[in-house]
């Protein structure tokens, strides 16, 4: 029996996780799959019962699960709370070891279309983007708000550098052998570091190639001629933007979901946008990133390559069908969409 510990969050995280989990019932009862899922309180939602984005026995349920999966957490009625729903997220992928951040982005050639970008520009676009997760800017010390000035610190050990390096590789040996490690090694010393530790690292995988690119053009790159690029590895606040933006060459930041894998075998999985504050309670949020984390714990966390491949390939049929959300310019609600991803499911 495998445990999965629920994390809604806030905004569209309550809407897109009952998504995922209406699909992963009927998946998991076609598959006849052993699981059980319980609900915590995290983010706002944990800020407005409990006075703490993560609560101690959210924190504690996460530690024992097989598996977690996350809705989304922020908004503005939080702006000014004295510890912010973000700041539980971070505290919580810190507390989990959670290093490695995986946000993949394809573009079968059925959704082509749904690109903004020339379709023979964006089909069969397929890499990965490995963002180093619990180092850099993000978790720097000292930091300080003060009123003329601030402070950030960015800094990363050699050790955290390559054990991202050495995850990112070991996936590309698993696809198409393409490593390309994404630096500001021309201006900063956490980025000259982490160009050396590539080199060092890249000699331990010798049937893999490494290219290194500076962020900034990298994120033209990306755009121009995505198809180039299989795995992308890179440092904590990149990784961040370079995603969104990625999210882009499919179409829209709501079908790209994520998995953050740790040290001792304990995933979590999640969108890789926000609680989408200006869309939320209103049923029309695209579902399918959400879908898609589900499928990747699955997959990754389970070894339920079967169901996660059907739950994958049913999504994409689906928005190929031209039952889209307003993301992708459809007028498709929400539990419609869901609908439709479960009757094809079960009609398979
Ligand atoms: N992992 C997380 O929980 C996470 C990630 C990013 C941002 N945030 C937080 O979310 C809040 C809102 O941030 P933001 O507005 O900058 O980014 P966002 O990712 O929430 O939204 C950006 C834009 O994308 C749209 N969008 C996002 N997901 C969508 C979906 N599934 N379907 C349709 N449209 C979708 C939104 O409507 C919005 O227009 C902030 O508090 C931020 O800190 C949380
Ligand atoms: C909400 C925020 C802290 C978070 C991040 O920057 O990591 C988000 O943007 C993400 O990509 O998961
Ligand atoms: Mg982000």
């Amino acid at each position: 029996m495998k445990k999965i510990v629920c994390l809604p969050g806030d905004g569209i995280g309550q809407e897109i996780m009952n998504s995922a989990l209406q699909v992963m019932t009927v998946i998991a009862d076609k598959y006849q799959l052993d699981l059980v899922t319980e609900e915590h309180d995290f983010g706002g939602a944990a800020i407005d019962n409990h006075g703490h984005p993560l609560p101690e026995a959210t924190l504690a349920a996460c530690q024992a699960a097989d598996g977690i999966l996350l809705g989304a957490i922020g908004g503005p009625q939080w702006e000014e709370a004295e510890v912010r729903p973000e700041q539980g997220l971070l505290a919580l992928r810190k507390a989990l070891n959670l290093y490695a951040n995986i946000r993949p982005v394809t573009v079968p050639t059925a959704t082509a279309h749904l690109s903004p970008l020339k379709p023979e520009i964006v089909t069969g676009a397929d890499f990965v983007v490995v963002r180093e997760l619990t180092g850099g800017i993000y978790f720097g010390e000292p930091r300080e708000l003060n009123q003329e000035d601030a402070l950030d610190t960015c800094t990363y050990t050699a050790a955290e550098i390559r054990r991202i390096l050495r995850k990112g590789f070991e996936i590309a040996q698993g696809r198409r052998k393409l490593v390309t490690s994404v630096d500001k090694a021309n201006v900063l010393a956490t980025s000259k570091l982490w160009r050396k530790i590539a080199e060092e690292v890249a000699s331990e995988f010798p049937d893999v190639t490494l290219e290194h690119h500076l962020v900034d053009s990298v994120a033209m790159k990306l755009i121009q001629e995505p198809t180039h690029f299989d795995v992308i590895i890179t440092e904590n606040l990149f990784g961040d933007i370079l995603s969104d933006e990625a999210s882009v060459i499919p179409g829209t930041l709501g079908i790209l979901p994520s998995a953050s894998h740790g040290v001792g075998g304990l995933s979590l999985y999640e969108p890789i946008h926000g609680s989408a504050p200006d869309i939320a309670g209103q049923n029309i949020a695209n579902p399918v990133s959400m879908i898609l984390s589900m499928a990747m714990m699955l997959r990754e966390s389970f070894g339920w390559e079967a169901p996660a491949s059907e739950v994958e390939e049913t999504c994409y049929a689906v928005m190929a069908e031209g039952v889209l959300t307003g993301d992708l310019g459809g007028t498709t609600s929400t539990s419609e969409f869901v609908e439709a991803v479960i009757k094809k499911i079960q009609a398979a």
